[in-house]
């Protein structure tokens, strides 16, 4: 038996062994297959009318990073038109590689699964996004959220509403939102009201639809990538005294931002742009327009969809978009099919597409060249809005404003802290700034929210020269026109005609203007010395900035959250460049006189916030920290951000604060102490001990003719460091090397920091306490009048 059994198995091993092994391949194979098809992401498969065995891969909504190759899945979906590239999040070693991708081409009117909306089990989500400079249109946003919001809960599909929402664009982030629908249960879907206003200049809105457009234009991600969306539409706020026709620019913004959104949507305007004028019938336009967009909602919460012709539904020719398309496709490159057709000339159905993204991405990203516009042209409401306010605007971005402590200097009534803690006196002081423009949209700030903002400059550039000499010049003309001023003194008005100082500080970034340092050194050459206020938004700047008199850095808050809600920055990393610019003052504490300037604001950034401030101290070591209390400018944005008279710190607050930062800081052994107080301006000066104390005497004081000297290299600096032969040499000068005279005693913390030589005077009606814990009011304002301050 046993030798049979061996006869049979030598003569059939080899049919044995080998139906065992492929047997075992095919199980093992089909195992696989089972396993690798359930573990892609197929979000679309489920979407009716696409067979249930097609595998669909849904390579969007995620907004690919540096590091992320796109390769191709392998997979045939047989002869489906859908998206069939998986996304490979790969870590790219070090080394950055070209991206790759490989791809088919199909046709471009590819049908994409159309939306369906299931009343049954799906609820929606209505967002209300706006943007708004001046609060109109963040008034009429939050009028419209509550009657919305209102029919939402009374209409008869009120099961299917989820609470609609309100959303400031400029507190969002864009991709959570513009890059594709929020992510949220599968049952929830989004409904996008956009409420705009209008602005001719480069504002915080220009980013928005540049967001938009670039979104768009990104070959990463689909055209239409809010798809999924159910609608949208969008109303816009304009002014038709400045602008009456839509040629002239009524709503443009508006009406550009609808289109974008058209585009980015695959058309799912839910209903038409509707626009209203705010010097008239806005009101009355979005209350018509928000019953127009109920009516849609309605039919859809319904499950019919945004209906059958209804103009914007993208049944109808749209011919502003078919002017859109046109314009653009014969300039841009937007998906990755029609970069497949440009690399391969016509590809042949079915054949992967290798395509290196490195070699064309130029003519992807490339924009038409736009004309540079002037950031303040002569013609805008801004320049009309800041005259009034008493600005002279200097070509298209400057602008100079007499300060009021200059005018109470010029009648002996006394100077700005700047002449307790440094020497300046304010008659002598010139405040002037080079860019009307800022990156930031501060809660306290008294630009009136109409100025420009933006996060790079892309104004026409004024001339160094031409600025200083308009400065100047206009400076002088407004010192002149206090001649006849009772009380003014002839000694100070004299000594006045002689610009001693410039604080560049007024409202803005003045590091923004490119030609800053030409503008520095022209103020140098005339023995002008400079202090310099910057936002700590912009690092390369700061980095590359010639060495000024005095340099600080606005230290608006101890932490992220704290800062993103004071200053509102534009930049998305904006914390990263403020920690940068903490280092670079660090790195040029020898070289300069280097200042951090707190700005405190009860409720939101002084309590519980000393150790963070200590942190950021810790981190920068400038020599002096200037705390200040916030001025109430009762602008309409200060309001809209809930800024009233309750959120400035009475001076007691303010000292009160210093003294728990002068402790926290002793107690991790750095050397500052509270040097000086200007109790009139709520202000409270710590200065590093080590550095700016000489026999134990505060020595805060400036002596500027050592500093032009210094600059000019009639004197020799001793700040030493060794070369790279071993050399120990002088490199430059020290902040010590330019240290004046003794702090005044009356200038001595515990002494109030008012000059005894000059005339205190109380405002009509108020008796000396009120002045000290309201101090930032101009003495000369009329009553309802106190808005602006322009001492800095
Ligand atoms: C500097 C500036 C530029 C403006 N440009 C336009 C414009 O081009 N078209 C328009 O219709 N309205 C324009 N307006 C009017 C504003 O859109 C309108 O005042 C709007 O209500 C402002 O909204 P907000 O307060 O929410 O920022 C402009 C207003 C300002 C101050
Ligand atoms: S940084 Fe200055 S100019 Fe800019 S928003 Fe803030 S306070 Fe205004």
């Amino acid at each position: 038996m046993c030798t049979e059994l061996v006869l049979l198995w030598h003569t059939y091993r080899v049919p044995v062994i080998l139906s065992a092994v492929s047997l075992a391949v095919f199980f093992r194979y089909s195992q696989y297959s089972r396993r690798r098809t359930k573990d892609l992401p197929s979000t679309l498969s489920s979407v009716p009318g696409i067979p249930s065995d097609k595998v669909i891969v849904d390579l969007r909504p995620e907004w690919l990073p540096g590091n992320t190759t796109l390769e191709s899945s392998g997979l045939e979906s047989n002869g489906y038109a859908g998206v069939r590239t998986a996304v490979v999040a790969a870590k790219v070693k070090e080394k950055r590689q070209p991206k790759k991708i490989q791809g088919q081409k199909f046709p471009r009117n590819t049908p994409t699964p159309s939306f369906i909306f299931d009343p049954t089990t799906d609820r929606i989500q209505p967002l209300v996004f706006f943007q708004s400079l001046s609060a109109t249109t963040e008034a009429y946003a939050s009028e419209f959220h509550g009657a919305f919001t209102v029919w939402t809960s009374k209409s008869a599909q009120s099961a299917t509403f989820l609470e609609p929402q309100v959303l400031d664009l400029s507190y969002i982030e864009f991709d959570d939102y513009f890059i594709s629908p929020p992510k949220a249960d599968l049952n929830t879907k989004y409904f996008y009201i956009i409420l705009l206003p209008t602005y001719n200049i480069d504002t915080v809105l220009s980013t928005f639809l540049e967001n938009l457009q670039e979104t768009h234009n990104d070959f990463r991600i689909d055209t239409s990538p809010l798809n999924g969306l159910l609608g949208y539409s969008v109303f816009g706020f304009g002014d038709k005294e400045g602008w009456p026709t839509e040629d002239e620019g009524f709503c443009s913004q508006a009406k550009e931002a609808d289109r974008w959104m058209a585009r980015l949507t695959g058309r799912k305007r839910a209903y038409p742009l509707g626009t209203g004028d705010v010097k008239s019938d806005a009101q009355q336009r979005l209350d018509e327009w928000r019953c127009g967009v109920q009516d849609i909602l309605a039919e859809v919460a319904q499950g019919r969809g945004l209906g059958e012709g209804v103009a914007g539904s993208g049944d109808a020719a749209e011919s502003d978009e078919e002017d859109f398309e046109t314009e653009e496709s014969a300039t841009r490159i937007d998906d990755v099919e029609e970069l497949g057709l440009m690399v391969n000339g016509t590809p042949t159905s079915g054949d992967p597409i290798p395509i290196d993204f490195t070699t064309y991405k130029s003519k992807v990203t490339t924009k038409p060249v736009q004309a540079l516009k002037e950031m303040v042209p002569i013609t805008s409401p801004t320049h009309a809005s800041l005259t009034k306010q008493g600005y002279t605007i200097i070509g298209s971005h400057s602008g100079v404003k007499i300060c009021r402590w200059t005018k109470s200097a010029l009648r002996g009534r006394g100077s700005c802290y700047k002449y307790s803690f440094y020497g300046i006196a304010s008659h002598l002081c010139m405040e002037a700034t080079p860019s009307l423009s800022c990156s930031n949209k501060c809660v306290f700030c008294w630009r009136h929210g109409t100025n420009p903002v933006g996060t790079t400059w892309r104004w026409v550039t004024d001339a160094p020269d031409v600025i200083f000499d308009g400065i100047t010049e206009a400076h002088y003309k407004k010192i002149k026109m206090m001649k006849g001023v009772p009380g003014v003194r002839a000694e100070r008005f004299a000594e006045a005609m002689r610009i001693r100082h410039c604080a560049l500080s007024l409202v803005g970034e003045p590091i923004f203007y490119p030609r800053i340092n030409e503008l520095l050194n022209i103020m140098h050459g005339n023995r002008i010395s400079t202090f310099l206020v910057c936002n700590a938004q912009h690092p390369a700047q700061l980095a590359s900035l010639v060495p000024v008199t005095q340099l600080y850095v606005s230290i608006d808050a101890s932490n992220k959250e704290s800062l993103r809600k004071i200053d509102r920055p534009l930049h998305r990393d904006f914390w990263e460049r403020f920690c940068a610019c903490l280092d670079i003052l660090r790195n040029r504490r020898f070289e300069q006189r280097t200042v951090f300037r707190l700005t405190l604001v009860k409720g939101f950034n002084m309590a519980e916030e000393v150790k963070g401030y200590a942190n950021l101290v810790e981190r920068a070591l400038p020599g002096f920290v200037e705390v200040k209390g916030v001025t109430f400018c009762g602008t309409s944005t200060s309001k809209s951000a809930g800024l009233t008279m309750q959120n400035v710190p009475f001076y007691e607050e303010v000292a009160e604060f210093v003294k728990e930062l002068g402790k926290e800081l002793s107690s991790r052994g750095l050397t500052y102490g509270i040097a000086a107080e200007h109790a009139h301006s709520c202000c409270v000066l710590l200065a590093d001990s080590t550095r700016f104390q000489r026999d134990g005497r505060w020595a805060t004081r400036i002596d500027f003719e050592r500093f032009f000297d210094l600059y000019e290299g009639k004197l020799q600096g001793t700040r030493r460091e060794t070369s790279a032969d071993g050399q120990d040499e002088v490199v430059g000068w020290r902040p010590e090397d330019y240290v004046g005279d003794d702090t005044p005693e009356w200038a001595l913390w515990g002494n109030g920091g008012f000059d005894p030589r000059d005339v205190r005077v109380w405002r009509k009606g108020k008796g000396k306490k009120n002045e000290e814990q309201n101090p930032e009011v101009d003495l000369d304002a009329k009553k309802g009048d106190a808005t602006t301050l322009v001492e800095i």
